[in-house]
């Protein structure tokens, strides 16, 4: 597939990108990526499983290839893994999208995910863990963002919010055999 994606959705754990993503683009009638499904559909494991054996730089790596792609090549809504903002030529690339930043505060956040698998989450205490990466993740989220939105919605208000703010994409070029 060739293209560049209609909207790339960042922010932390629980924001609701992979939950809002497919609602979007449910709703632009595109087609929908998230950028951890593909991971672990390459690699043939669970993140769980690559964080556990290889380490968090191994995940990254992959995470690198992953995003670098879908960016280049995917046409419709790309939802990032939490972490993919702190990959550098990930938040160089997105330098060229039109990128949402769904935001949540830690309480909010962490009441979705808490009984999750999120292996930077194993932590004797995950609340604690959740806010403190966060708060150091925010800086990131901004400095790639180019709409912030309010996550802290029901799903559809949310998509609507992000729908309100995408630049309507133009008719596609007359097909000149046709014309
Ligand atoms: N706006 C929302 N209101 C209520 N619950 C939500 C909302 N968005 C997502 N959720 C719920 O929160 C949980 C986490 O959502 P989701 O997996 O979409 O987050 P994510 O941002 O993709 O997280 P990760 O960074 O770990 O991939 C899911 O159980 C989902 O149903
Ligand atoms: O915030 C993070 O660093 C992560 C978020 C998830 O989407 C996964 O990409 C993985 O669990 C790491
Ligand atoms: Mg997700």
């Amino acid at each position: 597939m060739t293209g560049t994606p209609r909207a790339v959705l960042t922010g932390f754990m629980g924001s609701g990108k992979s939950t809002v993503g497919s609602a979007l683009a449910d709703a632009l009638g595109v087609g929908y990526l998230d950028t951890d499904a593909e991971l672990e559909r390459r690699a043939g494991r669970t993140i769980p499983e690559i964080f556990a054996h290889d380490g968090e730089a191994a995940f990254r790596a992959l995470e690198r290839d992953v995003v670098l792609d879908a960016l280049a090549t995917f046409d419709g809504v790309v939802a990032l893994g939490g972490g993919s903002v702190t990959v550098p030529d990930i938040a160089a690339a997105l330098s060229d999208h039109p990128v949402v930043y769904l935001r949540i505060g830690p309480a909010e956040g962490f009441a979705r995910v808490e009984h999750s698998d999120r292996p930077l989450l194993n932590d004797p205490d995950p609340a604690g863990r959740y806010a403190e990466l966060l708060a150091g993740r925010v800086p990131a989220y901004e400095a790639v963002a180019t709409h912030v939105v309010d996550a802290t919605a029901p799903v559809g208000v949310v998509v609507e919010r992000v729908l309100s703010l995408l630049a309507p994409r133009g008719p596609e070029p007359a097909d000149r055999s046709t014309a």
